[in-house]
């Protein structure tokens, strides 16, 4: 997977070369490039804001760099580039709710470029030209709260994608067992334990020492329902309503 980020502040996403994610890079799973939107300018000052039309706080950053910093990303794609280009991601408070579903989504595209917004925002013209050239922009947001720009919320996207790669994490199976997983109709994972059989006065679930493989797995299934019902009951609830909808279309 080619992975192109546009950003004003390439450092912040040095965490990238770190671990799992560092290590599939070196292996050639994930092609990174990071690049400088600054590199787009033409004034002394190197300038990627101004004051937004209609008023208002803050600084908006500018459509023409913007404009000659994706069109060379455009403009190079890779081998495995699909006829449509890239997904366009702009990481976003505004933005369609990143999740586990769009992480799987997203982890079967061979390109994704990532623009980071700082200041208020990018110019809304941007995503209004890439849309209207056929470019498949998605604005996505981690969650309802604002960070100060689009670069923390691209660590995230980035590791929650490229750790489902073939390759990156060692063993897949785990994938499939985690909390959000389609695997598990997207329950929260039960609680998990490793040695010693008590830690301070408290013991392993008797059932995971049973040796007993169906007893343990109801008792996984059952706690990942209690513990999904306590925290998410709007994941319950979702999963209820596709049931009754699975349920009408048998009728
Ligand atoms: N909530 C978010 O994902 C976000 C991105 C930029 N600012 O906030």
């Amino acid at each position: 997977m080619r992975v192109d980020v546009v950003t004003i502040f390439g450092e912040y996403l040095q965490p990238l070369s770190l671990s799992l994610i560092g290590r599939a890079r070196e292996e050639g799973l994930l092609d990174l490039r990071v690049r400088d939107l600054r590199e787009h300018t033409h004034d002394r000052h190197r300038t990627v804001d101004d004051t937004p039309y209609g008023g208002g706080a803050g600084m908006l950053m500018r459509p023409e760099p913007w404009g000659e910093a994706l069109d060379a990303v455009l403009a190079d794609p890779p081998g495995d580039a699909r006829p449509e280009g890239p997904v366009l991601l702009v990481p976003s408070p505004a933005g369609e709710v990143f999740r586990q579903a769009t992480a799987v989504e997203l982890a079967a595209e061979p390109w994704l470029v990532f623009a980071c917004g700082r200041y208020e925002g990018i110019d809304a013209r941007v995503v209004e030209h890439y849309a209207s050239r056929g470019v498949r922009v998605r604005e996505v947001s981690l969650g309802d709260y604002v960070l100060n720009g689009g670069e923390v919320a691209v660590l995230v996207i980035v590791e929650a994608v490229a750790r489902l790669l073939p390759g990156v994490v060692g063993n897949a199976a785990s994938v499939e067992e985690e909390s959000h997983a389609a695997a598990h109709s997207g329950l929260l994972e039960h609680p998990a334990y490793t040695k010693p059989a008590t830690w301070r006065g408290l013991d392993v679930p008797a059932v995971l020492t049973s040796g007993h493989h169906g007893l343990v797995a109801r008792w996984r299934r059952d706690e990942a329902l209690r513990r999904t019902a306590r925290r998410r009951p709007d994941i319950v609830a979702a999963l209820d309503a596709a049931r009754c909808d699975a349920a009408d279309l048998r009728v």
